[in-house]
């Protein structure tokens, strides 16, 4: 029965109730967003595995500082929320990772569910638990330097699911866990995740998205919970994963803020969205989308990610000491990509030359950041693992080239025997392998060492030349033509020698 006026007392001071919203508007300050590094020990198990690393403390100690020492983190990221492991843990040097991100000014955040059990008597459906000792522990968190909180209740759509009693159980307990946090200065974040899998429309996972949202908002004003004090992390509105209708950004921005208008009221201060397996570009741009959706949005919209700021850092990492630099480079790009689709401002970074239709190959953006002219890339089945975005030259630019192609340095692909095309040695430092490149003039800024593809190759090509050594590409018999260089005539004379044409 509804609660009437007589029977409420305010369970918040105005102190309370002052601090709550103070920290919900420091995690969702213009251009910032939460890293969700709070993957409980299986599913952080699993992301270590993709890398074949063993799941350890000592590997997830490694690779959370990995993730937290990461230079100006701050400039995008406002708050970490972190596993209780993570939250016990500390960097090499000692220092207690909530104390390293307090000093960043980001703010610590502690998963406070203990995982989904079924719901007995629903198709399926779940609930989550870990309420039993809550306030206990919230007050423990509070004490040791969090400001939030996060729990997640799992929503599935299916031809008889949500079922009422799913959204119903799964509302109320999303909102004694948020009314318990407030009461121990801790902003609930309110998790309730409609999974993407299925083959359902974007209008139905709109519909079931808007009807969750009602019951949780429902829920949270019967356990009068302090909503200016609280932060939402619901799922996108996207088709399901196996629909075979995909839909755009724009489609998918539209219908995620018409599900947000209808569902969640104007006093919560911030949306801040998980990505939900989402590859990374479309969880940036999906984000920039809802950021730019021509209605009225009255709160700050912006992420919570987990695999989305992960994946390619995972890859860039791969476990190794001397890789920490390159993955935390990544792991800036991603957030600052992020950072700018908060406030609807994200843009590709490399045109893919839109009036180009033919077919394409790339390399991926994040090894190479600060390249600004034409790339010439793998197809996408040839680099599974990464999920960014990529970028591409046409193929007319190479035609003389037939077979596939691949710009990353030839350890990241070392079962990759083919010929290779590479940018100039310059752009890519740290690339210590053999280099292929394109003639000077698609390149005339650039004024240093060139290795170059053999002359029949690129017959329309009148410039001066510059020859690789034989043993740099072993696949080429070809006749071969040098620049003036030592080092390529020294390579000419070698081949010469050798082949005596
Ligand atoms: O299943 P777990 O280990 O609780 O993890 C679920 C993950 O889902 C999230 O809520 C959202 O993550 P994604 O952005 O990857 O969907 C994370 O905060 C959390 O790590």
């Amino acid at each position: 029965m509804t609660e009437v006026g007589g029977s409420y007392t305010d369970a918040l001071t105005c102190a309370q109730k002052k601090e709550l919203r103070e920290i919900a508007a420091k995690i969702v300050a213009d251009g910032k967003g939460i890293l969700a590094a709070d993957e409980s020990t299986g599913t952080i198990g699993k992301r270590l595995s993709a890398i074949s690393l063993e799941n350890n403390e000592q590997n997830r100690q490694k690779y959370r500082q990995l993730l937290f020492t990461t230079p100006n983190l701050n400039q995008h990221i406002s708050g970490v929320i972190l596993y209780e492991e993570t939250f016990h843990q500390s960097t090499d040097s000692g220092k207690k990772f909530v104390d390293l991100l307090n000093e960043q000014g980001i703010v610590p955040g502690i998963k406070l569910d203990l995982g989904v059990v079924p719901l007995a008597g629903t198709i399926g459906e779940g609930t989550t638990q870990g309420l039993d000792g809550l306030a206990a522990k919230a007050a423990a968190f509070k004490k040791g330097g969090c400001g939030f909180a996060k729990w997640r209740c799992v929503l599935t759509i299916a031809d008889h699911t949500p079922s009422h009693l799913g959204m119903l159980e799964n509302a109320n307990v999303l909102a004694r866990y948020a009314s318990i946090c407030q009461q121990n200065g801790l902003v609930p974040i309110v998790e309730p995740e409609v999974l993407c899998d299925g083959d359902h429309d974007l209008k139905r996972a709109q519909k079931v998205t808007e009807q969750v949202l009602s019951f949780v908002y429902k829920a949270l004003a019967d356990h009068h919970v302090y909503l200016e004090g609280t932060l939402l992390k619901p799922n996108m509105v996207t088709p399901g994963q196996s629909s075979a209708k995909k839909s755009s950004h724009e489609e998918i921005g539209l219908a995620t803020v018409e599900a947000l208008r209808r569902g969640v009221p104007s006093a919560v201060p911030g949306i801040t969205f998980l990505s939900g397996g989402q590859s990374e570009l479309d969880a940036t741009a999906n984000l920039n989308a809802i950021n730019q959706a021509p209605l009225l949005k009255p709160w700050k919209l912006t992420f919570s990610y987990g695999r989305a700021l992960q994946q390619s850092v995972l890859k860039a990492w791969g476990g190794k000491d001397a890789n920490v630099g390159a993955a935390q480079k990544v792991l800036l790009a991603r957030a600052s990509a992020n950072g700018a689709a908060s406030l609807g401002k994200y843009q590709v970074r490399f045109s893919p030359l839109p009036w180009y239709q033919g077919p394409r190959i790339m390399v991926p953006e994040y090894q190479v950041p600060w390249y600004q002219g034409p790339r010439i890339m793998v197809p996408e089945y040839q680099v599974p693992w990464y999920q960014g975005s990529r970028i591409m030259v046409p193929e007319y630019q190479v035609p003389w080239y037939q077979g596939p192609r691949i710009m990353v340095p030839e350890y990241q692909v070392p079962w990759y025997q083919g010929p290779r095309i590479m940018v100039p040695e310059y752009q890519v430092p740290w690339y210590q392998g053999p280099r292929i490149m394109v003639p000077e003039y698609q390149v005339p800024w650039y004024q240093g060492p060139r290795i170059m593809v053999p002359e029949y190759q690129v017959p329309w090509y009148q410039g001066p030349r510059i020859m690789v050594p034989e043993y740099q590409v072993p696949w080429y018999q070809g006749p071969r033509i040098m620049g003036e260089d030592a080092s390529s005539a020294a390579a000419e004379s070698l081949f010469v020698a050798k082949h005596s044409y």
